[in-house]
């Protein structure tokens, strides 16, 4: 080779780094780079989408160069990495995140003004992946966010489902319609295909039995009968104000074999394919289910080829730094987010077992050093329990180890005694019910060091009920670590005039890095002139919303001296959106028998409700149905006129958060005590200025704790109640001991005045029947607090000191301070911040 080959690595970043400058000259010039190279798309025929991609392009080449400069300076630091495992990551929309992150939205806006575009227009260009369901897949991305932003070494592993969540629109009749989320079908700057990690995975098979030549131990060794591919895709995370940017690793699944030729040129084209489409169709699609089990044979395959792939990386990852197998517990703190990633259990212990050669206590004691789980529901239709035969037919050797973890946990608990031989029942990780069953919870619980729950209220539930037994076992492995939400995109992204007047109010956006900055809020609660650009700011948003509802749903509302309150989240009958609805029914009833006159004096209300029901969630449905068919008949009826209003937003989703959350005057988080693990949309309504209306659940407790019970509108009983009020509606029934106005509402629903009462029949039955979610008990308390939230709406001085106070409260509820709780309580990790290369902007 005639020409002296150099070494390259320094070379390649001398020759890019001036091009990753950020003055808005070199942003326009690098936009006008992939407009004309990476789309191709020319400035001739530029169009929006098109400067949308390619300025999405020009952040993601920013974001490679801090991710191998992050990458690169752990390695160095041989630091130890959180790794989040989750089946689900509701991200929302990137680029503003991403700009706002890396603090060049000024240069962003003048560099595409200058070609003629304003940034906002470029950023509703951006489609929402719905890659979750709702709270849990959230959490995941709000975690995300803090440990890019507070300089966390973490990485994401999740799935890269070909389909996202649904997309949800209401025909005609009302009901919910489901259409595919096919949003992979433009390109997704943000998502980086990553050829040089592609995984084998196995399926099925069967286990060889071998004597050890060494300890002369009998040995195990699965042959998996079917292969695919894990083929990593990998979407760069920034931090705010910081160069560290980590990464979320998502797998999606490909053949061994992409055709099979020999089937093809037979004619069998079907066939030729099937592997592929057996492959595939691993991660095509987003189980829709939130708080329910999805029981199916293809989620199985999901969750475990999301954990084999991952653990293959981490092991990977470990041994490129020449660190041995038994670092890996100092390597990497593994956090399982619900039980969907369970069986990483029995597939470290496998992979240290059978193919690294360790003793059963060695590898036992680096799988439990490893892994903790986060448990994010009490609800039994959500807890996992896969049938034995179905793990022993796709996973052998798996069942095998689950078997024989079980067998030495119950060593402990002799059969002999009677009360043992009980407790030993309820502690088996496999469940003798009709099916054989693994509890796949108990697996997590046993299989881990850290087991928390979300929310105070739930991590006692946890302990003194549903993992009672354990928790007698275990004491310290229970721990709480309540929830939070990202300030960056629930208030500074989403809020910009409240981040602003915050930011001006205490003379620095600090509070954007640190939340409890908000506490010198209060000193302003009281100030008139605050309160009225406080109010101003509500107003605006309103106003955005109000256009919103024109421009979608053809409905005018008001918003000055409206109440816009709202309830946003999936549909579930323990969330209580039909407590709601029929509420709104009861207020319909009253504000007709009103004197016409009275009835144009009432103060204002819109009620919106949003949030999709899972596609086999009949019951829901009719929530749904019910929801439309009461806001059709309410809003039309020239009586009521704009008094008030019922409003279903369609397709609910992240980016529709952003909207409604900073446009609420109050929020409904209304589940029966004992139920909501936590909420988390809760704590993006107070960060916004919103006042809740909500029970003693969840959450909801903590922000009546930090921000004052004064400063919300509370109503119901406590947990412990809850099972007394579920027995009298049983011996009693529940219609008998029901609230008057709750009964005439509930008859205007069965005499048609909302369609035909055949569409209700289950939600009536169920209501007058046991109503196991005490609706019945709770409607007058939840109508009285309904009324002392319009109350205080026309005391504007008291509702917005409510507010400010509720928002200086809130510095607790950031995603910082829960995940400082993970890394100190559970992972043992330190921030490894990137030594500062003083950049002109990055600092902010
Ligand atoms: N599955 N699950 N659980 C949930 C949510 N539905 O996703 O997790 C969320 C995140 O922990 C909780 O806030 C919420 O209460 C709980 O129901």
């Amino acid at each position: 080779n005639k020409y002296k080959l150099k070494k390259k690595h320094s070379l390649i970043k001398d020759l890019v780094s001036p091009y990753l400058s950020s003055d808005y000259k070199h942003l326009q010039k690098n936009i006008a780079y992939h407009l004309e190279y990476t789309l191709p798309q020319t400035t001739r025929n530029l169009n929006l989408f098109g400067t949308y991609l390619a300025t999405s392009y020009t952040v993601r080449d920013r974001l490679l160069q801090l991710s191998h400069d992050t990458q690169k300076y752990y390695t160095e630091k041989k630091v130890k990495t959180a790794c989040y495992i989750s089946i689900e990551y509701l991200m929302g929309r990137f680029l503003q995140n991403a700009v706002l992150n890396l603090n060049l939205e000024e240069e962003y806006g003048e560099a595409l003004a200058g070609l003629g575009y304003g940034l906002e227009d470029i950023y509703d260009q951006e489609q929402d992946p719905a890659l979750g369901n709702g709270g849990l897949g959230r959490l995941a991305a709000c975690f995300l966010d803090t440990l890019a932003t507070h300089n966390y070494p973490a990485w994401g592993y999740g799935l890269r489902y070909n389909y996202g969540l649904f997309k949800q629109s209401v025909d005609v009749e009302g009901d919910q319609v489901e259409k595919t989320d096919v949003w992979l079908q433009f390109p997704y700057p943000f998502m980086i295909e990553n050829h040089f990690i592609r995984i084998p995975i196995g399926f099925y098979g069967s286990i060889e039995t071998y004597v050890d030549q060494k300890t002369k131990g009998t040995r195990f060794k699965w042959h998996p009968s079917e292969y695919v591919i894990a083929q990593a895709n990998d979407i760069l995370i920034p931090g705010y104000g910081t160069d560290n940017t980590n990464t979320l690793r998502l797998w999606s699944c490909r053949p061994i074999q992409e055709l099979d030729f020999k089937k093809f040129s037979l004619g069998d084209f079907k066939g030729a394919s099937e592997k592929r489409l057996n492959a595939e169709n691993i991660t095509n699609v987003l189980y829709p289910n939130d708080n329910e089990m999805a029981g199916k044979e293809l989620r199985f395959k999901q969750q475990y080829f999301l954990v084999a792939a991952t653990l293959q990386d981490i092991i990977r990852r470990l041994k490129e730094q020449k660190r041995t197998i038994y670092e890996l517990p100092d390597f990497a703190a593994v956090q399982l987010n619900d039980t969907h990633p369970t069986l990483a259990i029995p597939e470290l212990l496998r992979v240290l077992l059978d193919e690294e050669m360790l003793t059963w206590d060695e590898a036992w004691d680096i799988t439990q050093r490893t892994f903790s789980y986060t448990n994010h529901t009490i609800l039994p239709e959500a807890l996992e329990r896969w049938p034995v035969k179905l793990i022993s037919h796709l996973l052998p050797r798996h069942m095998q180890l689950i078997e024989a973890i079980n067998w030495k946990f119950l060593e402990n608990f002799s059969e002999n005694n009677k009360e043992s031989g009980k407790l030993r029942k309820k502690l088996s990780l496999i469940e003798n019910s009709r099916d054989t069953l693994v509890r796949m919870a108990w697996l997590a619980i046993v299989g881990s060091h850290k087991v928390n729950g979300v929310s105070d209220i739930h991590t006692n539930i946890l302990k003194d009920k549903v993992f009672k037994d354990f928790h007698k076992i275990y004491p310290k492995k229970f721990i709480n670590v309540t929830n939070g939400v990202t300030p960056r995109r629930w208030l500074h992204a989403c809020n910009p005039k409240l981040s602003e007047l915050i930011t001006a109010t205490l003379n620095s956006n600090e509070w954007i890095y640190d939340l409890t900055h908000l506490s010198k809020l209060r000193e302003h609660a009281d100030n008139e002139e605050f309160q009225l650009k406080w109010a101003a700011i509500k107003l605006f948003n309103k106003k955005k919303l109000q256009k919103y509802v024109k421009r979608e749903l053809k409905i005018d509302i008001g918003y000055k001296d409206v109440v816009y309150d709202i309830q946003i989240k999936r549909i579930h009958e323990y969330k209580r959106q039909l407590m709601n609805i029929i509420g709104s029914i009861s207020y319909y009833s009253d504000l007709l028998k009103m004197d016409p006159k009275k009835r144009k004096e009432m103060p204002k209300r819109v009620s919106f409700i949003a949030g999709k029901a899972a596609p086999g969630y009949f019951v829901a449905k009719k929530i749904i149905k019910l929801i439309n068919c009461v806001s059709k008949v309410i809003n039309t009826d020239p009586e009521i006129g704009d008094v008030f209003k019922v409003i279903y937003l369609p397709n609910y989703s992240v980016t529709l958060a952003e909207l409604l959350i900073p446009a609420t005057d109050v929020s409904e988080h209304i589940s029966t005590p004992g139920t909501e693990a936590s909420g988390t949309s809760n704590m993006k309504f107070v960060l916004n200025g919103g006042l809740i209306l909500g029970t003693l659940d969840g959450a909801n407790l903590e922000i009546m704790k930090n921000s004052g019970e004064e400063n919300v509108f509370a109503f119901g009983i406590t947990k412990e109640k809850v099972d007394q009020v579920k027995q009298n509606n049983i011996e009693k029934g529940a219609y008998n001991l029901m609230d008057e106005k709750m009964k005439n509402a509930i008859n205007l629903i069965e005499n048609g005045t909302f369609g035909n009462i055949e569409n209700y029949q289950g939600l009536i039955e169920e209501l007058k029947g046991v109503d196991r979610y005490i609706l019945g008990h709770d409607f007058a308390p939840y109508m009285e607090a309904m009324d002392r939230v319009m109350q205080t709406y026309q005391k504007p001085q008291k509702w917005w000191k409510m507010s400010i106070l509720g928002c200086a409260g809130s510095g607790w509820l950031s995603s910082d301070r829960t995940i400082k709780e993970y890394a100190e309580n559970i992972w043992e990790i330190k921030p490894c911040p990137l030594p500062k290369i003083e950049s002109e902007k990055q600092l902010g």
